[in-house]
């Protein structure tokens, strides 16, 4: 059997303890270097209890040499850290970036929402996407996409490619604490967010905005306008991507689901839910799983879509193994569940 050395960045943080968690259920890793930046000296198990098997690994520094000599290398690092690391990093190691610095085509997109130079643009790991398994068979980079971008992409393309929607989309998409990482942030305060949900980044400003739009130019063709709403929701992990869109003239809601069940069939990783049943967020947890379902508002003639996923799990450290098989040459779902932990 291939075995493959990873390395993780960032094992102290979410990202990285997620990446972590579903490699040691992958039957071709081996565990390398486990880096993180403060937390450096200190055990794993002091920042991730649950990962028991790795519980005495001592952190290093994020520096290149620790990380160089692996297969894998996995950045689960701040925003603007992952370029110069990469760098260093030779062609003959696949590097995989759950950050947002390679994820955007356009300089112009990444000067309006993040600010400052753009690095460039990677592979990008979302392989339902139209053509995207060829793009990442054999990359040596990969840009993993934001969590949002996962969850509404995959829950309204099926819509957007069948030819049923104008390219006017609405995504409104509740989701957990955990988006945020792990560093002290006051609105994240158990005092500030239990018992309720706020909107934040309103009025097309928050930065998942422009990825959205370019993945579902790759599905269309043309740039469509998404207006997109974040809510943060007193749960720990989790997304609720309510998706919709103007229906065209003789849309129905049988050419709704055939869309949907069509588009997913063989996508091992998206479960269209039987009819009148819709996605909740705690059947995806911990797996690498979108559930969706999509209808048609007579009334209104929209059509309303509505995916569930795991934020950390299909929204990142799942979607990065998943693309990594694909880069390796492995079968797309070794080592990853779509089972969720409920209640
Ligand atoms: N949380 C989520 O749902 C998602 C997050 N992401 C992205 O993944 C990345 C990591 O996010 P997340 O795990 O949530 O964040 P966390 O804050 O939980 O973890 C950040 C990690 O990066 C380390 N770190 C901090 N500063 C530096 C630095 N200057 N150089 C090297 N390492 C550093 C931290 O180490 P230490 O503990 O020692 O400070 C920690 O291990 C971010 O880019 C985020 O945007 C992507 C998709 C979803
Ligand atoms: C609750 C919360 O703050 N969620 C984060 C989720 C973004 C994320 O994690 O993705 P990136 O990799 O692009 O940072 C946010 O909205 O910014």
């Amino acid at each position: 059997m291939t075995t493959i050395t990873a390395a993780v960045a960032g094992a102290s943080g979410y990202v990285g303890g997620e990446v972590l968690r579903t490699l040691l259920a992958h039957p071709n890793v081996e565990i390398g270097a486990l880096t993180a930046a403060s937390s450096a000296g200190s055990t794993l198990g002091e920042h991730q209890p649950h990962l028991v098997p790795l519980a005495d690994r001592v952190l290093e520094p994020t520096t290149a040499e620790v990380l160089a000599g692996h297969d894998v290398v996995f950045l689960g690092l701040p925003h603007g850290t992952s370029a110069a690391i990469a760098a260093q990093l030779g062609d003959d190691t696949l590097v995989i970036d759950c950050g947002a610095d390679f994820r955007l085509q356009s300089a112009d997109d990444w000067e309006t929402f993040y600010g400052g130079d753009h690095a460039g643009t990677w592979p990008y790991g979302l392989p339902e996407l139209p053509g995207q398994r060829d793009v990442l068979a054999g990359a040596k980079r990969i840009a993993v996409p934001g969590c949002f971008p996962t969850a509404s992409t995959l829950t309204i393309m099926p819509a957007l490619a069948a030819g049923l929607i104008a390219p006017d989309i609405t995504v409104v998409a509740p989701t957990g604490a955990s988006g945020a990482g792990k560093s002290l942030k006051p609105h994240l305060l158990g005092s500030e967010m239990m018992g309720q949900a706020s909107a934040y980044g309103v009025g097309g400003v928050h930065r998942h905005t422009p990825e959205i739009e370019q993945n579902l130019e790759l599905v269309s063709g043309t740039r469509p306008t998404v207006s997109f709403t974040p809510i943060l929701a007193p749960m720990s992990r989790g997304i609720l991507a309510t998706v919709s869109a103007p229906a065209l003239d003789g849309v129905t809601a049988e050419d709704v689901r055939a869309a949907y069940v069509k588009a997913y069939a063989d996508e091992p990783f998206i479960h269209v839910l039987p009819e009148g049943l819709w996605p909740q967020t705690k059947a995806v947890l911990g797996a690498n799983m979108l559930h969706v379902q999509a209808t048609l508002d007579p009334r209104a003639r929209k059509v309303i879509a509505i995916g569930a996923m795991d934020n950390l799990a299909k929204g990142t450290a799942g979607g990065a193994i998943q693309s990594m098989n694909i880069a390796l040459g492995l079968p797309e779902t070794t080592g990853l569940t779509t089972i969720g932990v409920a209640p």
